[in-house]
């Protein structure tokens, strides 16, 4: 197949991780014979150097007219001067809303080889397979704004369409998996939540199906931690679903692990890992493109319907998370190209022991 994939690799690690997805999504076209045609545009920081806009037309236009977004992370602290009259994350939020992407997929799975990463006993990771639906284009992050000198304000707004339509998108998700939707709120203090709460539940009996819970949000912080496993789909608004899944990666072994898809109403989606620029380590080429890579592999599946390229991808990251090479966050010595390459590797391994295997079935020469 044809597609056309836009890339904003963005600020600090982002450039690094995006060339790594980059390079499996090409070996990918290359096995299986696809076209992809990728595109590379400005967002955040650089753009504002470049353009002094964090979101130039240029770069706005093409990934309208993508089939998929590939983007790093925006930010720094070269632009993080709270007098700044502009700011990289402006570019991303707009990106969001101008696309049209409210439902956000964080998937969090913890690889076995992983567990002593991570910070929990390992008897609480077995059966860990969370799937966060984190709304993306409302709340607190696109709300009005006001600043005096001596007070700020962020508006909170939340419509009854707005939570619907990513309620609707949970709850199909969930039918796909353990048909079992948590939806986190502060219903017991904000009206936004307690409207959240009433729309859930009005939704909730389309999908009899499938078992609702709703939960507070600093209790579901501890509960994510003491009972990872219990979890299915967990619906949650903007604000909520980026600190949960920032918990998420942790309990995952890294930040850099998480992968994540935008979607909106078409096919079109915007894929980036959940991790920020990572201004700690930029440039030194050590940061982990895991999260990078398996959110190409989420383009694959979510905007090209590409599943069996998906999981060939997904299979050779978790081959290379069990065997080596490991980036310095996960425990290892191993560079940003170095899991590139291994991820690549394991993908050639793949397709032909895939190859192989249908041939022998079908007794071909
Ligand atoms: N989607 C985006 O573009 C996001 C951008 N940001 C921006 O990133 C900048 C830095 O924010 P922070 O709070 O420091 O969050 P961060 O996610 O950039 O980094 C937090 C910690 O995780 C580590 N880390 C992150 N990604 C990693 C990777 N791939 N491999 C290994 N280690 C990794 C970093 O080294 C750092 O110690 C800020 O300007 C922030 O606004 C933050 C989150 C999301
Ligand atoms: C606008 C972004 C910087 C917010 C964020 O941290 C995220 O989407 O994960
Ligand atoms: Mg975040």
């Amino acid at each position: 197949m044809k597609a056309r994939i836009v890339t904003l690799p963005g600020d600090g690690v982002g450039p690094e991780v995006t060339a790594a997805a980059v390079a499996v999504l090409q070996a990918v076209a290359a096995h299986f014979d696809h076209e992809f045609a990728f595109e590379e545009h400005l967002i955040g920081g650089c753009a504002i150097d470049a353009t002094g806009s964090p979101l130039p037309d240029a770069s706005l236009k093409a990934c309208q007219q993508a089939d998929a977004v590939l983007l790093g992370a925006v930010g720094g602290p070269k632009w993080s001067d709270p007098q700044a009259p502009v700011r990289p994350e402006q570019g991303l939020l707009a990106l969001r809303a101008a696309l049209g992407v409210y439902a956000n997929l964080r998937p969090l799975n913890v690889h076995p080889a992983l567990a002593a990463l991570s910070p929990l006993k390992e008897d609480k990771l077995r059966h860990v397979d969370v799937l966060f639906v984190r709304e993306l284009t409302g709340g607190a992050y696109f709300g009005a704004k006001t600043r005096t000198p001596d007070t700020a304000t962020d508006e909170c707004k939340y419509t009854v369409a707005e939570v619907e339509r990513v309620t609707r998108r949970a709850f199909e998700l969930a039918r796909e998996r353990r048909r079992h939707v948590t939806s986190v709120d502060k219903a017991n203090v904000l009206e936004t939540s307690r409207l959240w709460r009433s729309t859930v539940q009005r939704i909730a009996a389309e999908y009899p199906d499938v078992k609702l819970e709703h939960q507070l949000v600093d209790s579901m912080a501890m509960l994510l931690l003491t009972q990872p496993g219990y979890y299915d789909v967990v619906v949650t608004e903007n604000l909520f679903g980026d600190i949960l899944t920032d918990e998420a990666a942790a309990i995952a072994g890294s930040l850099g692990l998480l992968p994540s898809a935008s979607l909106g109403e078409g096919s079109r989606g915007l894929y980036e890992p959940i991790h920020g620029s990572a201004p700690d380590i930029a440039g030194k080429g050590v940061a982990n493109p895991t999260g990078a890579i398996l959110s190409a592999a989420m383009l694959l599946r979510h905007s090209l319907g590409l599943e069996d390229e998906a999981a060939h991808v997904e299979a050779a990251v978790a081959q290379v998370l069990e065997h080596g090479p490991h980036t310095r966050d996960i425990g290892g010595h191993a560079g940003t190209t170095d899991i590139r390459h291994a991820v690549i590797a394991a993908l050639d391994e793949h397709v032909a022991n895939a190859e192989a295997f249908f041939c022998g079935a079908r007794a071909c020469g």
